[in-house]
């Protein structure tokens, strides 16, 4: 592993004690702004904004479409924090560094996290600018042997062996189900499983059919070494998958995939995403429910 990615336990209260010596905010959700996903913050009121080269011990963003900006404000009344980017393992990271906000968040008193992010789908009913609600996830990278936990258990932050059934929280699922109900966007919101893959190379046909053929609804490069991080320390999870693209499964398919394009799609949804994320918000406020 390279020097520069070597974390020391003391290094996340580090940053947590820099970025709380920097804010007045307090907040209890932390949400992930997935590529192209970075207007999540837009609606923040009272901002604090840190790019991540400013922050001591933070990883820095190389992907088009993740910003870099650690922001923190008020939704609808609600302190949260987000960062506009996150950290991917095929950038270089290791997985401790791809993670090591979550962590940070977690010293700095978040409760909840949401985390969301592009990705191709699998599922035939599925349509671009679909919006999946992350029920489960595969982990292949972690199913491997790359996993966010290996190492030194910090029984600080949770247990040796985290069981992770259920680690989507339902009652989130359930109320975000609701709110797009009653916000009319329900006719391209699905429910599913997230598989995330290592990257950077988009899948061939042959990888999208065995996906396909395990259940997978939506494939990425990110998000599940978060989730398992987040949920080892106790957060609670909820996620969104933005359908950025079908993922190619013919041979007789003349499309491809292009990160421009998973970008583009992020600007159609960009308003539903921003309207769940702050009314999902909103709803755990007022039934003072972050945990
Ligand atoms: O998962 P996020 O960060 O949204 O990014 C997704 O978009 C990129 C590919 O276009 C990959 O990094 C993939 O994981
Ligand atoms: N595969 C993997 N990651 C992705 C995709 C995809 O098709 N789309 C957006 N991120």
């Amino acid at each position: 592993m390279h020097s520069k990615d070597q974390i020391c336990p003391d290094d996340y209260q580090k940053t947590a004690s820099w970025l709380q010596s920097q804010t007045h905010h307090r907040p209890k959700v932390a949400i992930i702004c997935g590529s192209g996903l970075g207007m999540l913050a837009d609606d923040f009121k009272c901002q604090d904004s840190f790019p991540y080269s400013d922050i001591p011990g933070f990883p820095q963003s190389t992907v088009q479409g993740h910003a870099g900006r650690l922001v923190f404000g008020e939704l609808k009344g609600k302190t949260c924090v987000c960062m506009q980017g996150r950290f991917h393992m095929y950038e270089g990271h290791s997985l401790s560094k791809t993670t090591f906000p979550v962590r940070v968040f977690k010293l700095l008193g978040v409760e909840t996290l949401i985390v969301t992010n592009a990705a191709g789908s699998l599922a035939d009913s599925y349509q671009v600018g679909d919006i999946m609600i992350i029920k489960d996830h595969i982990n292949f990278p972690g199913l491997a042997g790359l996993n966010p936990l290996n190492g030194p258990n910090d029984d600080k932050f949770g247990p040796r062996f985290p069981p992770m059934s259920g680690v989507y929280d339902r009652d989130l699922r359930k109320m975000a189900l609701e709110l797009c109900k009653r916000m009319g966007v329900s006719q391209f919101v699905q429910e599913g499983v997230y598989c995330m893959v290592g990257g950077p190379n988009f899948e061939t046909v042959a990888e999208a059919r065995l996906l396909h053929r395990l259940g997978v609804d939506a494939v990425g490069m990110s998000t599940a070494p978060e989730v398992v991080v987040a949920s080892h320390c106790g957060l609670r999870v909820f996620g969104l998958s933005l359908i950025t693209n079908k993922v190619v499964k013919s041979y007789d398919d003349t499309e491809s995939v292009n990160h421009d394009a998973v970008l583009e799609v992020g600007k159609l949804r960009s308003q539903t995403l921003q309207s769940l994320v702050t009314e999902l918000v909103h709803w755990m406020d007022i039934n003072n429910n972050t945990a």
